[in-house]
């Protein structure tokens, strides 16, 4: 139990900021307090080189730690604090394609565990903080159960968990799918571009087996799963896991990680499946990248092509938010540092040494893979040795290219490619002793490679597109001694944390890349010190391990605030309670909004195609029986309260026997009556045409956004605009009205999701439905009190006070009621200012709306009504006897947003379609 840890503590962050800070203070302190604990642990793995035993390694170690960034996203989470030394590492379960070891088979029921290579394994490697357990694919096909029982055991003392993958899957899914198709396009090489009609004829059997192969996974996860576990997806391999996950376990917490970049929405756009994709990862609860650009361009994928919210925390569904946040990967730094101490390494370097003695050594090591940019950087190689003719026979490139994916046909072709660049650069200038380029078409082991990069001068990092590139990281943490330099393509993600060290290149730049070898050769020591300092001490500092707990412990907030968030929206609404009290009733009263209440709801297919349609507003077909029966029922009484104008309400309801209340209520009409003013008067219109003006000008440049021209306020929308421009459009519009147009106008600017609108002070529905309800009280001559309320709608939180108006002052209270008022006014004590207008221009309309009503004279002449009081008339109603007109007995109150999580409301119905179910079950029952 978490609560048996933590120690309520006034000095409790917060914040998650502070949260932050404080963690990260106790890792700085836990490290200066238990270095040897982190050295043995160190020398235990670097003993095994290159081979995980049990209980080491990637946070799969059983001995006991401190799990800092746990216990305090745990103290955070229950509002105490962290209190004493140790406690239990949590549970991680990461899922990842690959496993760290990959399965050579020996016999029937024998095999052999290698590393698997690649940054996503190295950097995992590092993670020791959680007790974790991995969940991949072990890279061979085991079709026997004998084969597959072996491995399993094998894998198990690793605490890897294999799932077995046939041929079929992993070639439609793995080669196919995931590196035909998403790696190339995550990478911006597009989709593929050769043999194009067969790709698209592939595309939906290989998406298949993409969504099979992840649901493989989900089904692992599910076998080995506790709760309480958290479970870490790993990859553009296993962008539909989060979905399986949270569709089986809706408590399962769930972070995603992308390893690679993620482009610009204008290049995920062009993906068949790029919604389906998008929402599947939107189901985790946080999601990672490794720069704030890829998040960013996640982030924007979601709303143009989902059409959701973006918000600064994250990407927001139906008040569902997932959260997305940069998590730049690290290395283990001092695995790499001690390494080098090691004699086994020693003698490497000294081997190495003497092997290119005289000459300047400069090093590249990259899967072979087109994103790394290889045949580029040969080409500019190449192109330095023939401009510097000094330096042909004083400088190296050993190019380590690790085969890879070699079952693709793009990979094979590119293996021939830099096989014949190679030899045609080394045939130009080589002599019969030496060549320029030594090239390898393998890996190297763990030691191997860091005796390269300690002896190396010059790294040479070209990647057209990276993730991260965690080479670079390597490199720098090997050159203590010799503090080299890197040259690095700004296309990788690391060009982001390494750039002021590094000498920064665009790989495409042939010219620009051979001119830096020559300036990074020729680089004096203290420049080349400087730069190393620097990033060495980002390396060093920025660990997988802090990327790790970090990411963990975000996950861990994300939760709780998640959970805090639920807390504080509104129940569904009960709708058998409300049509049971409904039905109990004799005098009701429903509100109902139109728009998004009483219209069709719309998916997002519709949004995009259907902008004529749906701008002009209809009543949900299956509304109109109910509607007509309950307008019927003489014990109820229905207003449709709009924002829209009179000659909306007019062509969906006319027929109908129910109040109509348009503009938020500042036009009233009984339908078989014509349509009065309930606006307050001296209400200032003159900013108007100015406000128009502004309106009219970014309409025209903002294609797809319109704006309409009420009575009594103005609406930009920009609902079907490119949603990133029209919030730059309307960040605008806004700037420039209040500096101007209505810098001293009396008016209420409210801005909607995607929307501006401009009012006259006092324009909202909650006031107005002070004046409705006592004009309705009025001319009905109600004797007895309305004894239930129903109010739904899709307001916006300016005009949430419709709903806080019905609520009682205290939950205690008895329904407001008023002192018998004075035989000089008869009726009741409430004061609308109304007045009869006739539809017509709007301009004639405009200044008929002035005149006064009978009744608004009436209560003139008895000097009561000269202006519309901001205050609660509810409070001041009463009817004849004296009783108050609401009687709603606390409970007989219903409000309902529709489609909205926050809000004042008591209860939620999540579409228009829940409305038609509430109305059809209230007129079926009456
Ligand atoms: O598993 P493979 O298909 O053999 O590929 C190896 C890995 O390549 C990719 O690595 C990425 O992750 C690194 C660490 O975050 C990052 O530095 C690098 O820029 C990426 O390319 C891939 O994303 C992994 O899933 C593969 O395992
Ligand atoms: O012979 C080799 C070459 C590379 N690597 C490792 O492969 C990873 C490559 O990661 P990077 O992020 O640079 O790129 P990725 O291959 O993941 O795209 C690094 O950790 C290297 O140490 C390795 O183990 N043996």
């Amino acid at each position: 139990m978490p609560g048996n840890n933590y120690n309520c503590n006034p000095s409790t962050p917060r914040s998650r900021l502070e949260r932050l800070l404080r963690e990260r203070e106790l890792r700085r302190s836990n490290r200066f307090l238990h270095p040897i604990e982190d050295g043995n642990r160190q020398a235990e793995l670097l003993g095994n080189d290159n081979f995980l035993t049990e209980g080491e390694n990637f946070g799969l170690s059983s001995e006991e730690d401190f799990p800092e960034g746990v216990a305090a996203a745990k103290a955070f989470a229950d509002g105490c604090e962290w209190k004493e030394g140790r406690n239990p590492k949590q549970r991680l379960l990461v899922v990842a394609n690959r496993l760290p070891v990959s399965a050579v088979r020996k016999g029937e029921d024998s095999w052999q565990l290698e590393m698997s290579v690649g940054g996503l394994v190295s950097a995992l490697l590092g993670v020791k903080e959680f007790d974790a357990r991995w969940i991949g694919w072990a890279g061979v096909n085991v079709p026997d159960s004998v084969g597959q029982k072996a491995l399993t055991k094998a894998l198990a003392e690793k605490r890897c968990i294999p799932v077995f993958l046939d041929e079929e899957i992993v070639h439609q899914y793995y080669n196919g799918y995931c590196n035909n198709i998403l790696w190339p396009l995550f990478h911006y090489l597009g989709l593929p571009q050769e043999d194009r009609l067969a790709t698209t004829r592939s595309f939906q059997s290989q998406f298949d087996a993409y969504k099979k192969a992840n649901q493989m996974f989900a089904d692992v996860v599910h076998k080995h799963y506790l709760d309480g576990d958290v479970v870490w997806c790993h990859d553009y391999h296993l962008m539909f896991l989060p979905k399986c996950l949270k569709e089986h376990n809706n408590k399962m917490k769930v972070g995603w990680f992308l390893h690679t970049p993620f482009p610009s929405s204008e290049i995920h756009r062009t993906l068949p499946s790029r919604s389906e994709l998008l929402r599947s990862v939107l189901a985790a609860d946080l999601v990672g990248f490794h720069t704030y650009d890829y998040a960013r361009h996640f982030v924007s994928a979601c709303t143009r092509i989902l059409g959701l919210e973006g918000t600064p925390e994250g990407v927001e569904d139906q008040g569902k938010l997932t959260r997305v946040a940069a998590f730049p990967i690290g290395i283990d730094s001092d695995r790499f540092i001690r390494a080098l101490e090691l004699p086994q390494v020693q003698e490497h370097m000294k081997e190495l040494k003497e092997r290119f003695a005289g000459r300047k050594v400069m090093l590249g090591v990259d899967r072979l893979d087109m994103i790394k940019g290889i045949p580029q950087k040969i080409l500019a190689f190449e192109k330095f040795l023939e401009e510097n003719l000094n330096w042909r026979d004083k400088v190296v490139l050993l190019q380590i290219a690790v085969p890879t994916r070699t079952d693709v046909p793009e990979y094979q072709k590119l293996t021939s490619q830099v096989h014949e660049i190679v030899g045609r650069i080394n045939g130009r200038f080589g002599t019969l002793t030496a060549v320029p380029i030594h090239h390898l078409d393998r890996s190297l082991d763990f030691h191997a490679l860091c005796a390269l990069y300690a002896v190396t001068d010059v790294a040479l990092v070209t990647s057209l597109r990276d993730g991260m590139n965690l080479v670079s990281y390597e490199f720098v943490a090997c050159q203590a001694s010799k503090k080299g330099v890197l040259i690095l393509s700004e296309f990788a993600g690391a060009a982001q944390s390494l750039g002021a060290g590094a000498i920064l290149v665009n790989p495409w730049n042939v010219t620009e890349v051979a001119a830096s070898i020559g300036y990074a050769l020729n680089m004096p020591a203290d420049e080349r010190e400087k730069r190393h300092h620097h990033n060495f001490m980002h390396v060093t500092t920025h660990t997988s391990q802090e990327w790790a707990a970090t990411f963990v412990s975000e996950l861990n907030d994300t939760i709780v605030e998640a959970q805090l968030r639920t807390r504080q929206v509104p129940p569904l609404l009960p709708i058998q309670v409300a049509v049971d009290r409904y039905l109990q009733s004799s005098n009701r009263l429903l509100i109902l909004g139109f728009n998004a209440t009483l219209t069709e709801p719309k998916d997002t297919l519709g949004r995009r195609g259907g902008q004529i349609r749906e701008m002009e507003l209809k009543l949900h077909p299956d509304l109109k029986e109910p509607l007509k029966k309950l307008c019927d029922d003489s014990k109820t009484t229905i207003v449709v309260l709009s924002g829209s104008d009179r000659s909306v309400l007019d062509d969906n309801f006319g027929d109908y026997n129910m109040w109509l209340a348009a503009e938020n209520g500042m036009f009233l009409r009984l339908t078989m009556g014509e349509w009065m003013t309930t606006m307050p008067e001296n209400l200032n219109m003159d900013w108007v045409d100015s406000v128009k003006h502004v309106f009219e000008y970014f309409t025209e440049r903002t294609p797809r956004s319109h704006f309409e021209l009420r009575e009594t306020s103005l609406v930009w929308n920009y609902k079907y605009a490119d949603i990133e421009f029209g919030r730059l459009q309307a960040r605008d519009l806004l700037q420039h009205l209040w500096t101007g147009p209505i810098s001293n106008a009396s008016v209420d600017v409210v801005q909607g999701g995607r929307s501006v609108e401009v009012r006259a002070v006092g324009v909202t529905k909650g006031a107005a439905i002070d004046r409705i309800l006592g004009e309705i009280v009025h001319n009905k001559g109600m004797k007895a009190p309305i004894d239930y309320v129903l109010c739904i709608g899709h307001f916006l939180p300016k005009d949430e006070d419709v709903y806080t108006f019905f609520e009682p002052e205290l939950p205690s209270e008895a329904p407001p009621t008023v002192p018998r008022p004075a035989a000089a006014n008869p009726a009741m004590t409430y004061v609308p200012r109304i007045s009869t207008t006739k539809s017509g221009s709007k301009a004639a309309r405009l200044k008929k709306q002035r005149s006064l009503s009978t009744l608004e004279k009436r209560a003139t002449v008895h000097g009561i009504g000269n202006a519309w009081r901001p205050t609660l008339m509810r409070d001041k109603m009463s009817l004849h006897e004296g009783s108050s007109v609401l009687d709603l007995k606390g409970d007989n109150y219903f409000s309902c947003a529709v489609g909205r999580k926050r809000s004042s409301a008591r209860y939620l119905l999540g579409s228009s379609d829940d409305v038609v179910t509430l109305l059809k079950a209230l007129a079926e029952g009456s």
